[in-house]
């Protein structure tokens, strides 16, 4: 019952709500954080036991709660053997409870120094400074101690967040303790998810406390709420039951409209990505001259050429049945001369995924308002450069949240946004996924191609089915990730290419498979 939600994220001011809950039920404030305190003790013992050598631990310790926690963690730790000492820049500001404890930690004995170099002997660094309730920047002396710290190159373990990061943006204030570790207390803060925040994160834990599952409904009920995607969710997401009279049209059609003379690649790897989505169909629009390409690498999609522009990009679309297709997907290697094609999906009425020169496209001939109030579903996959360029002037760029910035992005577009990055984040106006895991292999160009096409194929198969955009999308991104590991973990981060990548995704999806339900429901 008291199985927390591991995968909300909050932002300070839901957190603080949540611990509101907690008091006025009747915990003591003293009480939460003993056990907090606790708990996190024995997850550093976990980490760093002492065997034959004594462990030496600097512990940083700020003003408020988080300096408190600190305080009882040192405690504990002094009892079970460790040597310990206390840096305490910010005494004269010490909320009451944080100095209570100082006083206590003091009168056993424990070490107390003055200067942050005195930790320099230390073996491990426990930085308490501040937690999310960090609001200003970090400047003059303590901006030094932290940059002294980070030169040390010991292991550093941050309480609840690396002091210095804001818990919902992930902005550095002034600096930021760069961390091995990071124990999230009680909830995922949001800034812990945001990409500017990841170098200074090291490995991340989150410390169980029980908050009762009720209070947090009742305060995340309260703000647009942002969940990590996890393989339970993705297992529900994407059965893809296959009835066993299913024929290919009932897997759905996909329309992918694409390629350039300079861009052919990218055609191919959007065809790869689809092609690894097992999706029933798929008909391919791009220039004629891409064509005998297409149908000798990928032979079983239908292509269509199209009559192209001296530069090699597809000049006009043919007339097309559009409502043959269950989902559009157009951009990848377009070039940004395809304006009348990107024109002509937005105006089509189908539900679409636009990615790439068609994302670009829609940002140079100011597209927002057809996108907007188009008929249809739409998906849109741009990478922080594309996201900026689609919405320059609107009051919300600019305010260094990734995660609600492109939440607002699919409420102004009326969109599912699946925003690229180390964090993925797909939002539609109701529901926003991060996807916890990722790889850097596929920092390489072509991942992302091989992602739109994924979708894509994905899209149109579950269109059949009630499952929501956002899940889909989700799900997408989920395994295109988890394929990256896989790959990486065979191969190095060296040798995620996209057509690899297109091919690990199924053994994403075969480890799906063998961890969940999927085999029961495949004939269902
Ligand atoms: N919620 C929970 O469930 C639980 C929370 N717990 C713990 O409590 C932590 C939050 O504690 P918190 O609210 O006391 O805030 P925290 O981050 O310690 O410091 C704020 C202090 O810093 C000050 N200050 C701010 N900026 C500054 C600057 N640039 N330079 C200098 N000073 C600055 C600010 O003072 P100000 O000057 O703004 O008045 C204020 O006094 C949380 O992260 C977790 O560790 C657990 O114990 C139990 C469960
Ligand atoms: N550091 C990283 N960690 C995890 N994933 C990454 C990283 N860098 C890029 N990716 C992923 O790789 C893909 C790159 O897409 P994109 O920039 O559109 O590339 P391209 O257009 O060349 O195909 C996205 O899915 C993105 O999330
Ligand atoms: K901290």
């Amino acid at each position: 019952m008291y199985s927390n939600k591991t995968t909300t994220l909050v932002t300070a001011e839901e957190m603080k709500l949540i611990e509101e809950e907690i008091f006025s039920a009747g915990m003591p404030v003293a009480s939460l954080m003993e056990k907090v305190a606790l708990k996190t003790a024995q997850k550093i013992k976990e980490l760093y036991p002492i065997k034959e050598k004594k462990i030496s631990l600097g512990f940083m310790v700020g003003c408020g709660h988080n300096g408190g926690d600190a305080l009882v963690i040192a405690r504990e730790l002094y009892y079970q053997g460790y040597d310990i000492v206390i840096y305490p820049p910010l005494i004269e500001k010490f909320k009451e409870l944080t100095a209570h404890h100082f006083k206590y930690a003091s009168s056993l004995g424990i070490k107390i120094v003055s200067n942050i170099k005195a930790l320099s002997i230390c073996h491990i660094i426990v930085d308490g400074l501040f937690g999310f309730g960090l609001t200003r920047k970090i400047t003059d002396n303590l901006a030094e101690d932290i940059a002294i710290v980070n030169q040390w190159n010991k292991p550093i373990i941050s309480i609840d967040i690396p002091s210095g990061i804001n818990s919902d943006t992930g902005a550095v204030l002034g600096i930021a303790i760069k961390a091995t570790h990071t124990l999230c207390l009680g909830l995922y803060k949001k800034g812990i998810w945001q990409d500017r925040a990841l170098e200074y994160l090291g490995q991340v834990e989150r410390i169980d406390f029980n908050i009762p599952p009720a209070f947090i409904d009742k305060i995340t009920a309260e703000f647009p709420t942002t969940e990590l995607l996890t393989q339970e969710k993705v297992q529900e997401i994407l059965p893809l039951p296959r009835h066993v009279t299913t024929y290919k049209y009932k897997q759905g059609h996909l329309l992918l409209i694409c390629g350039s003379k300079e861009y052919a690649g990218a055609a191919l790897l959007s065809a790869y990505g689809a092609r690894s989505s097992g999706v029933g169909m798929v008909t391919m629009v791009v220039p004629d001259s891409l064509k005998p390409l297409i149908n000798s690498q990928l032979p079983e999609m239908l292509v269509i050429g199209c009559r192209e522009t001296s530069l090699g990009s597809i000049e006009t679309l043919p007339l097309l049945d559009w409502q043959k297709y269950q989902w559009v997907c157009c951009g990848m290697g377009l070039t940004k001369e395809a304006v009348s094609v990107v024109k002509k999906v937005i105006a089509s009425g189908c539900d679409i995924l636009l990615d790439a020169d068609a994302l670009n496209i829609v940002a140079n001939y100011y597209l927002l308002d057809e996108l907007k109030n188009r008929h249809g579903k739409t998906v849109l996959t741009p990478h922080d450069g594309e996201f900026e360029r689609l919405f320059p002037d609107l009051p919300f760029v600019g305010m260094a949240d990734r995660i609600e910035e492109t939440r607002q992005g699919a409420i102004a577009l009326n969109a599912t946004i699946l925003r690229k990055g180390a964090k993925t984040i797909i939002s539609d106006n109701i529901n926003t996924w991060i996807i916890p895991h990722g790889t850097t292999a596929l920092a390489r160009g072509g991942s992302g191609d091989v992602l739109s096409g994924f979708i894509g194929g994905l899209l149109a198969q579950n269109n059949f089915t009630d499952t929501i955009s956002v899940d889909t999308v989700g799900a997408a991104a989920w395994l295109h990730q988890r394929g990256g590991i896989l790959a990486s973990e065979d191969l190095s981060t060296l040798g995620v290419d996209g057509v690899t990548l297109s091919q690990y995704i199924l053994k994403a999806v075969n480890e799906l498979k063998r961890n969940g339900q999927w085999f029961f429901n495949e004939t269902c």
